[in-house]
């Protein structure tokens, strides 16, 4: 067996705390079993390794490894994604699908967010657990897959239960054994070697020297609370990398990074306190103002692009439901179901001969790469900006995503999906 500091630099974890090698040689133990795993702890922790290293060590490993965020993935096109349907089963299923179960089959399933699951589509999981079987969505046929199901969950899974939002069932029979990875801030020894190794890659990326901490600062980053863990360090590893033109950082100037640290580096309002809660700040108003309008542009474009791409448009529809309320109201409902999600899935990188058996992404229409280049010249400023702004709005709702998603006018599905693709 490998030790467990091999898995470390194989799998790219930095990290000597106690708790975090307890987990990673849990998921070592379980790896040649075929138990189901629940991975828990909060947003930005690290639970995404442990999948992997699951199926790596496991007699699956030359089978296929599918992520799948179900917090992403469209409440009505879910139980499709992940079990297939048949020709005809609904408006726009124009030909059969095989679902992400009939794809992995004989390999690993990680289901992100398992949380987030629809009642309906737990009831389908459940019976997969039970027995491999599923039903592809209209059909009556019932088929046979063997998965290895990872699951994780950044929420209370007991709370959610109680709230009747997911199945007593299926919790027991996803978490036989639960593996727990720590907040940032229960490892404080890991805090300095995680920046360092993030300054490092930084300084390489934008080629740059790499950046060091003074002492006080040391002591700031060791102290601070990290809500959002380990994305949260590298994000902030990330800007400090970019904007600061000294290489040696002060207590100070890291302050000013940190979120409800003494510091900030917004823009300051003279005369006028600063409320965290609320859009006190002028230019801010104006700032959203201004980014409200650029950005519901640019969703038209985004949305008109994708009409015409494709005719299959359900996830269209709610991934920019605010958007098509606004401009169409309820004539909007018109538009119809989408089925393949790709930004969903994350195939795990496979010797070549694997890869090729991985689910194949929907190919790009030429005629409308000229839209595309329209698009990516408005998104660059236009994508800090929003990334700016989501921040904001997690910081000032303390991390709660729902409150967030209201605030930004936009749904959960979508924050989290844009809290993903930016590593926020
Ligand atoms: N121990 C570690 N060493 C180096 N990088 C890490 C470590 N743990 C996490 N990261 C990095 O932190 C980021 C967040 O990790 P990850 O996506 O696994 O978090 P998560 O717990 O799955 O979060 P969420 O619940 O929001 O999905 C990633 O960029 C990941 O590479």
């Amino acid at each position: 067996m490998e030790s467990i500091q091999a898995i470390k630099q194989r799998f790219e974890i930095i990290g000597n705390d106690v708790k975090l090698n307890r987990a990673i040689e849990k998921a070592m133990q379980v790896a040649p079993t075929d138990i189901s795993v629940l991975v828990t702890g909060e947003s930005g922790v690290g639970k995404e390794a442990i999948p992997k290293i699951i199926h790596a060590l496991s007699h699956r490993k030359h089978a296929k490894y599918i992520a799948v965020n179900c917090g992403a993935i469209p409440e009505g096109t879910i139980d499709s994604e992940l079990f297939g349907h048949e020709k005809g089963a609904f408006t726009g299923a124009t030909q059969t699908r095989s679902g992400y179960f009939e794809v992995a089959d004989g390999g690993t399933i990680f289901l992100d967010e398992v949380g987030e699951l629809p009642l309906t589509t737990q009831v389908r999981l459940l019976r997969v657990l039970e027995n491999g079987e599923f039903l592809k969505v209209g059909s009556s046929q019932t088929q046979k897959t063997n998965v290895r199901i990872v699951a994780a969950t950044n929420v209370n899974m007991f709370e959610a239960i109680k709230k009747e939002k997911f199945r007593e069932d299926l919790y027991y029979r996803l978490s036989t054994v639960e593996i727990n990875i720590p907040p940032l801030r229960e490892r404080r020894d890991d805090i300095h070697l995680l920046f360092r190794k993030f300054a490092s890659d930084f300084g390489q990326k934008y080629k740059m020297p790499t950046l060091r901490l003074d002492d006080d600062a040391v002591q700031i980053l060791s102290k601070y609370r990290w809500p959002g863990n380990i994305r949260q360090l590298r994000n902030i590893a990330e800007q400090i990398s970019v904007l600061e033109k000294g290489r040696s950082i002060s207590a100070f100037t890291l302050n000013s990074y940190l979120p409800n640290s003494q510091g900030s580096n917004l823009p300051a309002v003279i005369g006028r306190e600063k409320k965290e809660s609320d859009f006190t700040n002028e230019r801010e108003i104006l700032y959203k103002v201004l980014f409200d309008m650029k950005g519901d542009l640019n969703d038209l474009k985004k949305l008109t692009l994708e009409l015409l791409k494709n005719n299959d448009s359900q996830k269209v529809q709610e991934e920019n439901e605010n958007l098509i309320q606004k401009i169409y109201g309820n004539n909007g409902e018109e538009i119809e179901e989408e089925q393949n999600s790709d930004t969903t899935m994350e195939v795990m990188r496979l010797p070549e001969h694997d890869r090729e058996k991985a689910v194949p992404k929907a190919p790009q229409e030429d005629k409308y790469h000229f839209a595309e280049e329209i698009q990516e010249e408005e998104t660059l400023s236009l994508q800090d900006k929003e990334i700016e702004l989501i921040k904001k709005s997690l910081e000032r709702n303390r991390g709660k995503r729902k409150a967030a998603a209201a605030e930004l006018g936009i749904s959960e599905r979508t924050l989290y999906r844009k809290i993903k693709q930016y590593d926020l």
